[in-house]
């Protein structure tokens, strides 16, 4: 499926969830990646600031932050930059997300997992994001461990992937975890 198609489905779809929905969703698959040996083995974890379309993370970077060193990306012009979470220097920026202020910006090779948001997932790890390329730029610079998250109805049939586009390791949805790297995995 085309990208463009499977964006404006998914906005359909999630449209249709109530406040109840999104928060067992994000309970369900938020208790998959706390399972996970992934997430249990890493320190240094970029998460995202959910934005209300997504599975909220929320909860659980307030359950996780003591315990886990949480990031998170601030856009700055084109590219991420990564900064560590703290909850009492946040401030919403472009496309109205919270993001970390200061300037104690992390080298991105010292994270070791990575939870990517994104519109939708295949079960071979390709991605389809917001369509202005932040996360492949991101990710095409790291080795870490990356997880896409969302919704059971936002893993697809078949993406039609780019050469740009970074595949995910892992892909969690309410109900399902998939491992890529035991599948054929194309780039990476
Ligand atoms: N929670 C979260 N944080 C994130 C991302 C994300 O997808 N989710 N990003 C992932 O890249 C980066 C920010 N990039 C973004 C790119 C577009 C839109 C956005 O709202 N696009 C609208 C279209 C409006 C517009 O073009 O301005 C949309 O998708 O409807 C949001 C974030 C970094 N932080
Ligand atoms: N590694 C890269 N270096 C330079 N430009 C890139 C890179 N990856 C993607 N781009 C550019 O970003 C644009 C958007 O790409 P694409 O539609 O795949 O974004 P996306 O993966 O859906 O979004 P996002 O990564 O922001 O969540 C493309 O036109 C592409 O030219």
């Amino acid at each position: 499926m085309k990208k463009e198609e499977i964006r404006s489905r998914i906005k359909a779809h999630k449209a249709l969830l109530s406040e109840q929905e999104r928060r067992q969703a994000a309970e369900a698959a938020f208790s998959m990646l706390e399972k996970s040996v992934a997430f249990m083995m890493a320190d240094k974890i970029l998460m995202y600031h959910s934005l209300p379309d997504e599975l909220s993370t929320i909860d659980f970077i307030d359950k996780w932050h003591t315990r886990k060193h949480f990031f998170l990306p601030r856009v700055n012009g084109v590219n991420l930059d990564v900064l560590p979470y703290d909850r009492t220097r946040l401030q919403y920026g472009a496309f109205h997300i919270e993001e970390p202020t200061g300037d104690d910006i992390e080298n991105i090779d010292n994270i070791e997992l990575i939870i990517v948001p994104g519109i939708a997932y295949d079960n071979r790890g390709n991605r389809v994001g917001r369509g202005k390329g932040y996360y492949d730029r991101l990710l095409s610079r790291t080795k870490a461990t990356k997880i896409g998250i969302g919704y059971d109805f936002q893993l697809v049939d078949e993406i039609d992937s780019e050469p740009h586009d970074i595949t995910m390791d892992i892909v969690i949805t309410d109900s399902r975890i998939i491992n890529i790297k035991s599948r054929n995995k194309h780039n990476g």
